[in-house]
């Protein structure tokens, strides 16, 4: 470790790894937030910085695997949640808060007619799959090879996310019989679905998305491919879930669907609705949503959903999102993507990058990067040393291939030509 950077010190950072690994699985909460020899502890964040024990500052591209989209530490955020705080911080009782942020999300969501708030996105899509079942009475769901729609057992299958960096897209634990009628399909192939479609004659319950497929990288539909999931599924009357805890109000303010112009029967929302807070969603179609218990008998349950201060922190975040936002989050994404294209073509290393409004990944990869399939026939090891590259440089990512980088309302020009540097270092080293 000592060697492997040339400009950071994390001998603190070092030390809490070693106590953090007598209490908590590999010092960590989540498998993503691990990578060798161990990761940097953080003392504290402000704005697109991220600060560690050791007294290093790094520019955040991960930014908390994506909501925080108006930077760490926001005054505005601070203020609503202090405030919040003072009144109660849950009640197990309605507010009307939650009405307001329901409005907001409807407000900008083409599919959102009603919403549930739940907390988290792995709960938003274990209850929509459950929405779409009872609903149609049909047990079997499509979920896309790689597509990771959070950590539960019925799509913990041929995931991406920290379960393909890690090395178990299938987890053990899960029994056979609970993905049984989990059909696994790949992404932006129109034949592979009408397949499955015509093999699996009214038994569909739901085909789950993700439009842009952000845990595995960056991968974008293929032109007319959502449009494709929308004609078929409604052809067979299967329910359409784009989940869109990610892209949902980062690549809009609709998000993907906004942004492709296709309208699913339901979407999951997540990450940016909670303002740095635990937060998810179901939203969608009022005749489909309206099932959901109390209304109808699908059950759907929670201590803390729309719990307040989350709630408020969604509120204050969705009302910054506004046209200088989505402007600014894509012009720098694309100017930190472009160049980085640049750099690695100017040095002469195979690559295929993908930028999709404020999101975007570099695969080391001859080859065009469509699906699961493609995204794995990546140079990763080369991925793991731009990784390190760039935090020795201060700047950071996710530690994946198969996670995506976000940028915030906070990356201005003088942090951007920081990391345009950063990267010009790292590709001089990678040659
Ligand atoms: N890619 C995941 C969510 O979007 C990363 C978050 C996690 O697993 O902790």
């Amino acid at each position: 470790m000592s060697n492997m950077f040339k400009n950071i010190n994390l001998s603190k950072s070092k030390k809490l790894f070693e106590e953090a690994q007598k209490y908590l699985v590999k010092g960590v909460n989540s498998p993503v937030r691990y990578f060798k020899p161990f990761p940097f502890f953080v003392e504290k964040a402000k704005d697109c910085y991220l600060f560690d024990v050791d007294g290093n500052r790094y520019i955040d591209y991960c930014l908390a695997y994506g909501p925080m989209v108006l930077g760490h530490a926001n005054d505005n955020i601070i203020n609503t949640v202090k405030e919040q705080l003072e009144l109660g911080t849950a009640y197990g009782c309605p507010t009307e808060k939650e009405i307001v942020l329901a409005k907001e999300i409807v407000n900008r969501m083409p599919c959102a007619e009603m919403v549930r708030f739940v907390n988290s996105g792995t709960e938003a899509t274990m209850s929509a799959i459950r929405l779409a079942r009872g609903i149609t009475k049909k047990n079997k769901i499509i979920k896309f090879d790689g597509a990771y729609h959070g950590a539960h057992d019925y799509v913990l299958v041929k995931s991406g996310s920290g379960a393909l960096t890690h090395g178990s897209p299938n987890s053990p634990g899960i029994p056979e019989e609970t993905t049984k009628n989990t059909l696994l399909v790949p992404f932006n192939n129109e034949d592979a679905i009408k397949k499955t479609i015509a093999e699996n004659k009214d038994e569909i319950a739901c085909i789950i998305v993700e439009p842009v497929m952000g845990n595995i990288g960056c991968i974008p539909p293929k032109e007319g491919y959502l449009k494709f999931l929308r004609e078929i599924t409604e052809e067979n009357d299967i329910i359409l879930i784009f989940d869109e805890v990610i892209t949902g109000f980062r690549i809009a303010p609709g998000g993907a669907q906004e942004y492709y112009n296709v309208v699913p029967d339901l979407a999951t929302v997540g990450k940016i609705i909670g303002g740095g807070f635990p937060i998810g969603a179901i939203v969608g179609k009022k005749e489909l949503m309206e099932n959901f218990s109390p209304n109808g008998n699908i059950y759907q349950a929670g201590t803390f959903n729309g719990n307040p201060i989350s709630v408020s922190a969604g509120i204050e975040t969705l009302k910054n999102l506004d046209n200088e936002f989505y402007t600014q989050t894509s012009k720098t994404a694309k100017k930190i993507s472009d160049f980085i294209g640049e750099t690695a073509e100017k040095y002469k290393i195979p690559n295929k990058i993908y930028n999709v409004s404020s999101m975007f990944q570099i695969y080391f990869n001859e080859n065009e990067v469509v699906d699961y399939e493609t995204a794995k026939k990546s140079n990763t090891e080369r991925f793991m040393k731009y990784f390190y590259g760039l935090l020795d440089n201060g700047v950071f990512i996710a530690p994946s291939q198969f996670e995506c980088c976000f940028t915030s309302i906070k990356h201005d020009d003088e942090v951007v030509e920081k990391t345009l540097n950063a990267i010009e270092e790292v590709f001089k080293s990678l040659k």
